[in-house]
């Protein structure tokens, strides 16, 4: 038997398998998969894991099991492993949109789940993970899954009841910041900066913003107080900035992020 178990293995999917073994949070040999390129298994492979030959040969086989597939796959998977499924199965799925209701009218009531709403950076080892336990999960259960996404970055415990809404601050929020560097690095470029100069001025005043947010003990309108000079350049940038509707902007971003996963949970 296994620890855990992975069907799919797309862009979220190896990058979790991988920080999880380098973060030592399961081993090698307690990892199968199944996943439809097997090329993209060889490097886990190459470490331990295990490949199975199809999704059942994994859920007959595991503990935990990983959903790392699309959304739009699961009507199809669900019913396919639901007759392999134990009463000590744990189902940790990342799917977006995708409700623990929505799994237990596919996998039955009284199946064990975690929900999970992970980002890429964690394959740099800096992911911020969103984990919810759904009974009759243990916390011990939930300490494993917490485990899984936390060693490759941070895991927090938030409410199932705010997984969709989760998704525009964790989840899809990597795209939404690659944008916003993208809008910069693009007129830094027409300024005259190479492209590299620019991302690492860019990128690293993001760090540094961040890390000022996170542990300078400063609210947020303070902070933003600090770098506005009276009649200076700062101020005159976000007035512009809040007269083209920034805000508006960035509220219809996150609102059609969580609309489109209440759709997808349908
Ligand atoms: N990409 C991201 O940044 C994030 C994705 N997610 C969620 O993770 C899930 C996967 O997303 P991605 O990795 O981006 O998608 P992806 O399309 O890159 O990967 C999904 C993989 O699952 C495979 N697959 C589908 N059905 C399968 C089956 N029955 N057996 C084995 N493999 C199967 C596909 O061939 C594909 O390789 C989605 O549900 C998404 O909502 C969650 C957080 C972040
Ligand atoms: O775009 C998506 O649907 C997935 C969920 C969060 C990030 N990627």
């Amino acid at each position: 038997m296994y620890e855990l178990g992975v069907i799919g293995l797309g862009h979220i999917g190896v990058p979790i398998v991988n920080g999880a073994l380098s973060g030592k949070a399961v081993s090698a040999d307690q990892v199968i998969l199944y996943g439809h390129h097997p090329e993209r298994l060889e490097p886990l492979l190459l470490v331990g894991a295990s490949a199975a030959k199809s999704e059942i040969e994994v859920v007959s086989s595991c503990h935990y099991l990983l959903l790392s597939v699309k959304p739009q796959s699961l009507s199809e998977l669900l019913p396919k492993i639901k007759p392999f499924l134990r009463p000590d199965h744990v189902i940790i799925s990342i799917a977006a949109g995708i409700s623990a209701r929505y799994l237990k009218n596919a996998l039955g009531e009284d199946t064990k789940i975690v929900l999970a709403m992970p980002n890429t950076p964690l394959q740099l080892g800096f992911g911020t993970t969103a984990l919810s336990r759904i009974e009759p999960a243990t916390q011990d259960e939930f300490a494993f899954a917490m485990r899984i996404f936390g060693v490759s970055g941070t895991a927090e415990e938030i409410p199932a009841e705010l997984m969709n809404e989760v998704i525009a601050l964790n989840g899809s929020s990597p795209a939404f910041f690659y944008r916003i560097t993208q809008i910069f690095a693009d007129r830094a470029s027409q300024y005259g900066f190479d492209h590299e100069t620019a991302m690492r001025l860019i990128c690293g005043s993001m760090i540094g913003a961040a890390h000022m947010m996170l542990s300078s003990g400063t609210s947020l309108d303070d902070l933003i107080q600090a770098v506005c000079s009276k009649g200076g350049t700062t101020i005159a940038g976000l007035t512009a900035m809040n007269d083209a509707h920034l805000d508006q902007a960035l509220i219809a971003g996150m609102e059609a992020c969580t609309q489109r996963a209440y759709e997808l949970g349908k």
